[in-house]
């Protein structure tokens, strides 16, 4: 019997500087950098896993949060299983900027049904102790733009981090129409490079 593995493509958006880079590190290396470099582009690191019995070789993309290179990061949204809209609890304008990227990524990433699209909102930094917002105010604005799953992360301490990647690929793997994804694992390429061709700098 040939075993099946799902290859899915979870990206990470949110604000410059909310910790995306940091959190995609954390989740393959389990390491922290606190003098993280801005992404510029794009870049992508693989993970394989098992949830709930099922193979997947998670492609995490983590995308440049700063305005500037918003011309770089949005071709890279088409084709993903997942987002993960970031924000840091220690900065409110992260927060509410998450409305910006959940219509930048549905626009981009052209989703026909952005209703049923698995979104993810993670609050990452959760070990600083100084918190602009709070975890019922986030929760609250999950609840209303989609009752999206919420998860209050550190890639610093890796609080929750595992957990939400775990949660976002039960969400994908829930919906009808994965079999597209299903392929044999003696017939696809798992990629194990440590950064993308493509990537730049973090
Ligand atoms: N205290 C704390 N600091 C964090 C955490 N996650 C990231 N940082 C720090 O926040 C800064 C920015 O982190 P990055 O991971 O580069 O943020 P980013 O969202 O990828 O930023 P862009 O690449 O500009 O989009 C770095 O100095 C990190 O060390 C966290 O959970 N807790």
């Amino acid at each position: 019997m040939t075993t099946k593995t799902s290859l899915l493509k979870v990206i990470l958006l949110g604000d410059g500087g909310v910790g995306k880079s940091s959190i995609m590190n954390r989740y393959v290396t389990n390491k922290f950098d606190a003098h993280l470099f801005h992404t510029i582009g794009v870049e992508f690191l693989n993970k394989e896993l098992e949830v709930d019995a099922h193979q997947v070789t998670l492609q995490i993309w983590d995308t440049a949060g700063q305005e500037r290179f918003r011309s770089l990061r949005t071709p890279f949204y088409r084709g993903s299983d997942c987002c993960l809209l970031t924000f840091s609890v220690d900065d409110s304008q992260s927060f509410l900027n998450l409305g910006n990227w959940k219509k930048e990524f549905i626009y981009y990433a052209d989703v026909k049904e952005p209703e049923k699209f698995p979104f993810v909102v993670l609050g990452n930094k959760v070990d600083v102790t100084e918190r602009q917002v709070s975890t019922e105010e986030a929760q609250q604005w999950c609840q209303e733009n989609g009752n999206f799953p919420y998860y209050e992360t550190s890639a610093k301490d890796a609080t929750n981090v595992a957990v939400a990647f775990d949660e976002a690929v039960r969400r994908v793997l829930a919906l009808e129409e994965r079999t597209d994804h299903l392929i044999p694992t003696d017939t696809v390429k798992l990629h194990r490079k440590p950064r993308s061709a493509i990537s730049c700098c973090s």
